[in-house]
């Protein structure tokens, strides 16, 4: 891998001291940072190199599970830091920024490999790339890799616009656009699951498969993000990129090849194919609610309406349930339930493939007990994947009865996805980050949802904090004969 400059915009903020100075610290001690390499943290307040480097310092201290551990290898990351001073909307202020990047590049022989992340409000997305143009701050000797965070856009068309303006300073292989749930231990493993077990290979389709539901519930209400969320709510929030990439992480087919590219285009033709709706047909394949107040672990808790910044009129989704429908030979007839929530029963972020159940045709009637077979692919907060069979009980009159194959993934030590996605980011590997294209489809197949919740066209059903979501999430998969696992 190449010695870089990291040059990171939003460098005094929340992520950058939770997730990204914490993912550099963890990459620094397993020696996946060339060295040397320059990290220059860029915001408005006026920092010195050693008010950053504190920064720095302290963020770790909270944040990094290896702070203690390996506090001897502490100085020697620190003083790869600088940081300077900038407004990203005034033009001047990039002059200084280049002068300091080119003089680390000098002084520690790096030949202009750039990584610039942007850890800022999405406003300032476009106006920092078309910055870094028009300053020369992209122009090197070596590559230059914008690196960017969600929300990519608020709609189809403000995120047509935004990729328009991204792309008069990056071509499309010079962008990375995080999604962290790519970066999700078992979401990686999704591939290998499927491409390394032929026994799955060959069930992965509809004569095999009955349904697939997708479930990332939350247990954290909004916090103190009232401004960001309630205009965005679940389906902008988690449905639009998360969820809808872990459905093409486990509909895609096999590619060709490994690659970034064979596999994103398996990707793309899986957005393709998904049947889309009209705002008018919204109703029948979506559930959107919000939670009331109720108890969570023994806690009461409050109804979003009373949350601190929440109006008490609003009508936003903290909860999407929908059935969507992928039309390709492959997958054409079976169900793919998805839901997202917050203040839910339980922190869960899992995959559960649902087997066609053959015993219980054969035998129906006869043996109400016979379960259907469960592939389910846990990613957080366990990471695990557990196989559901039927094997005849001698001890109950030879019933059948579910039993488990069970293996968890060793949880200690394996990189989160931040450390994953910057480490890929840095060596140049597009894989688990999101191509433009998954993004237009995925917004092209939401907008309608969002303009049927903008115009109120469908019930905005309540449900209780501690629960796992409305009554009507639940009917939606009961119509079809299924139910959540
Ligand atoms: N926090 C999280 O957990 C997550 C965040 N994200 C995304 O990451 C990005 C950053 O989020 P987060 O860190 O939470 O946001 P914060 O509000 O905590 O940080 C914003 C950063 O931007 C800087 N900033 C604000 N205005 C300007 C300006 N005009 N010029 C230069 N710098 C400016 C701020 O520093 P200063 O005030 O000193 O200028 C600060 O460093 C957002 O896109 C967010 O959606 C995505 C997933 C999770
Ligand atoms: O992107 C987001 O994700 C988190 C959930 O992430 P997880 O890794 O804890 O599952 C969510 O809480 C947040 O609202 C959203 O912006």
């Amino acid at each position: 891998m190449d010695s870089v400059s990291f040059i990171l915009f939003g460098a005094t903020g929340d992520l950058a001291k939770r997730k990204i100075f914490p993912a550099l610290y963890n990459l620094f001690l397993d020696e996946k940072l060339t060295a040397p390499f320059s990290i220059i943290g860029l915001s408005r307040r006026e920092w010195t190199d050693e008010a950053f480097q504190l920064h720095v310092k302290e963020s770790l201290s909270h944040f990094s599970r290896r702070f203690r551990k390996e506090e001897n290898r502490l100085a020697e990351f620190l003083q790869a830091f600088r940081y300077c001073a900038l407004d990203v909307t005034s033009s001047a202020d990039y002059e200084p920024v280049l002068n300091l990047i080119e003089s680390r590049e000098e002084e520690l022989g790096i030949q202009g490999n750039r990584l610039f992340y942007l850890s800022v409000a999405p406003e300032f997305f476009d106006i920092i790339a078309s910055n870094i143009k028009e300053r020369g701050i992209g122009t090197s000797k070596g590559w230059k890799r914008l690196v960017i965070e969600k929300p990519f856009g608020h709609d189809l068309a403000s995120a047509q616009q935004l990729n328009e303006k991204l792309s008069t300073a990056f071509r499309e292989d010079e962008i990375y656009r995080i999604d962290h749930y790519l970066g999700k231990q078992m979401v990686q493993n999704l591939e290998s699951l499927k491409l390394a077990n032929p026994i799955f290979q060959s069930l992965w389709n509809n004569q095999n498969i009955s349904s697939v539901q997708i479930t990332a519930s939350e247990t954290v209400g909004v916090e103190e993000r009232a401004n960001y969320y309630d205009r965005a709510g679940a389906i902008r929030d988690m449905f639009q990129n998360h969820m809808l990439q872990l459905l093409m992480m486990t509909a895609m087919q096999f590619p060709e090849q490994i690659g970034p590219e064979y596999i994103r285009h398996e990707k793309r033709k899986i957005m393709k194919s998904l049947r889309s709706l009209t705002k008018e047909n919204v109703a029948f394949q979506v559930i959107r609610g919000q939670y009331d107040s109720g108890e969570i672990n023994g806690k009461q808790v409050a109804a979003y309406k009373e949350e601190p910044g929440v109006e008490s009129s609003s009508t936003n989704d903290t909860f999407i349930a929908a059935r969507l429908w992928i039309d390709d030979p492959s997958w054409r007839g079976v169900p793919f339930y998805i839901r997202t929530g917050k203040r839910m029963e339980k922190k869960s972020t899992k995959i559960v493939i649902e087997f066609k159940n053959t015993l219980h045709d054969l035998q129906e009637g006869h043996n109400e007990k016979a379960t259907p077979n469960l592939l389910i692919i846990e990613i957080s907060p366990n990471e695990s994947v557990s196989l559901q069979l039927n094997l005849k009980n001698p001890l109950n009159y030879g019933q059948a009865e579910p039993v488990t194959l069970h293996f968890s993934a060793p949880g200690k030590d394996v990189p989160e996805a931040y450390e994953s996605l910057i480490y890929d980011a840095l060596r140049g590997d597009p894989t688990f980050f999101a191509h433009w294209k998954e993004v237009e489809l995925s917004w092209n197949w939401v907008q309608p949802v969002l303009e049927a919740f903008a115009e109120n066209i469908l019930p905005l059903h309540s449900y209780p904090a501690g629960s796992m979501g409305p009554k009507a999430a639940h009917q939606l998969l009961e119509e079809d004969g299924f139910k959540w696992w």
